[in-house]
């Protein structure tokens, strides 16, 4: 608790000393025991539009803020690279970086998929999460973009004596590289979960607010966004239809501002978008219960499976007519209402179809059958969407009562 509150008060310390504003109405706060770590606490009563905090631009960390760019020209980097070999060069020079005080409150350890065990991961069939996850795909980026970029800049990225980092970070060192991944899959959860997309400085524009809504590596727009990490706006939980913060992107500062009357005692959250369960898991670490935004993914796959395991005259023919004509999606998304979408109704039809009847209309007219459900049909989309309820390893009742049982326990 002590180092708790020191990390805490040094981190805000070092904010106020930079230049930034932070209201007298705000804390941070430890939600550690409802496995949500730090967040930020009204202490007072806060009123709609309020000011919670303002972060000068030269705070935020970012290429366009480290000292990394003037050393090496990172232009040509694409997406999270150029933040990842900032980060790491920050990290590397412990308390002579700007943001020392910054790493210090950041986490160490992370709850997403990416960390847990091949047992932990059985647990996520069925779902979405299990086959983004991107392990192995963003460890052979760092081989083939990063690693090459650290070792040959090996003195900008070794820590010297007394600078209070990591000891002995040198690429030089035998097994450096085992280190520098580990470091490198910190910075990459760190980005995932706490950077935003910073819109250009001369804008002054407001920027939904949101964390990051689609913070994916090939999201990034140009020149136009920058992937920044912020500095305590980073320190805002996220929870599903609470949403009462939101940042302003302004010329010379970011401003957190609250969004609605906000009690003393309430905790305030910014909006990490509207984010299914799967994806929270995997960018964030934690799900939302109850979550409107939840939703089941069909594979094209179990799709073609289902129905054409029967009768398979014809499979390739009509699975070429489908992709061709944008009839069959790699998922099928079933939300929270429970449609069945048109387009996974179309699909099956046609899969359904004897060979002559398919040519007859479907290919003839290039169109894909009306959408209305038949009891054929119907019932076809029943057995799949049993299949697909047999992919999980529980029911959703059963994981909800484990959990139950956990907070009572
Ligand atoms: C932007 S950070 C927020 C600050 C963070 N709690 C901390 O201690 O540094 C995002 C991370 O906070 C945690 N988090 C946010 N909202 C949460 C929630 N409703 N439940 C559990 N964890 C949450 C997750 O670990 C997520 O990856």
């Amino acid at each position: 608790m002590v180092a708790f509150d020191q990390v805490n008060a040094a981190f805000l310390t070092w904010l106020h000393d930079n230049g930034a504003k932070v209201s007298a109405s705000i804390a941070l706060q430890d939600y550690s025991e409802e496995g949500a770590g730090r967040g930020v606490i009204a202490s007072s009563d806060i009123k709609k539009n309020e000011e919670l905090f303002s972060i000068p631009r030269h705070l935020l960390l970012s290429p366009l803020t480290s000292e990394l760019s003037k050393k090496i020209d990172l232009s040509s980097m694409e997406g999270w690279n150029p933040l990842m070999l900032c980060m790491i060069y920050e990290y590397c020079r412990g308390s002579d970086s700007l943001w020392k005080p910054y790493f210090d409150i950041l986490p160490t350890e992370f709850s997403t998929p990416m960390f847990w065990s091949e047992e932990e991961l059985l647990e996520l069939k069925g779902t979405g999460a299990i086959d983004k996850i991107g392990k192995q795909e963003a460890e052979a980026a760092f081989h083939e973009k990063l690693w090459p970029v650290i070792s040959d800049n090996g003195a900008l990225f070794t820590s010297s004596p007394g600078n209070n980092s990591e000891p002995d970070l040198d690429p030089k060192k035998d097994n450096a590289i085992s280190t520098f991944i580990q470091i490198f899959h910190r910075m990459g959860s760190l980005i995932m979960a706490y950077a935003f997309h910073d819109t250009a400085p001369s804008t002054d524009k407001e920027e939904g607010g949101d964390m990051d809504e689609e913070m994916d590596d090939d999201d990034e727009d140009e020149e136009k966004i920058n992937v920044s990490m912020v500095p305590m706006a980073d320190m805002l939980n996220h929870k599903t239809g609470h949403n009462n913060a939101r940042l302003f992107h302004e010329k010379e500062c970011l401003r957190m501002v609250a969004i609605a009357n906000i009690q003393a005692g309430q905790q305030i959250y910014n909006t990490y978008g509207e984010l299914c369960n799967a994806d929270l898991l995997r960018k964030y670490g934690f799900v939302d219960v109850p979550n409107p935004h939840n939703i089941a993914e069909i594979s094209g796959e179990l799709v073609i499976n289902k129905f054409t395991q029967q009768d398979e005259a014809g499979k390739d023919e009509k699975v070429e007519w489908l992709l061709e004509y944008d009839g069959l999606e790699e998922y099928f998304i079933l939300e929270a209402d429970g449609e069945i979408p048109e387009e996974l109704i179309g699909c099956a039809k046609i899969l359904m179809m004897p060979l002559d009847e398919f040519k007859e209309t479907v290919v003839k007219n290039k169109k894909i059958p009306n959408t209305k459900l038949t009891v054929e049909v119907q019932k076809g989309l029943r057995e799949l969407l049993e299949s697909k309820l047999a992919t999980y390893p529980s029911t959703a009742k059963v994981d909800l009562n484990c959990e139950n049982k956990h907070h009572v326990s």
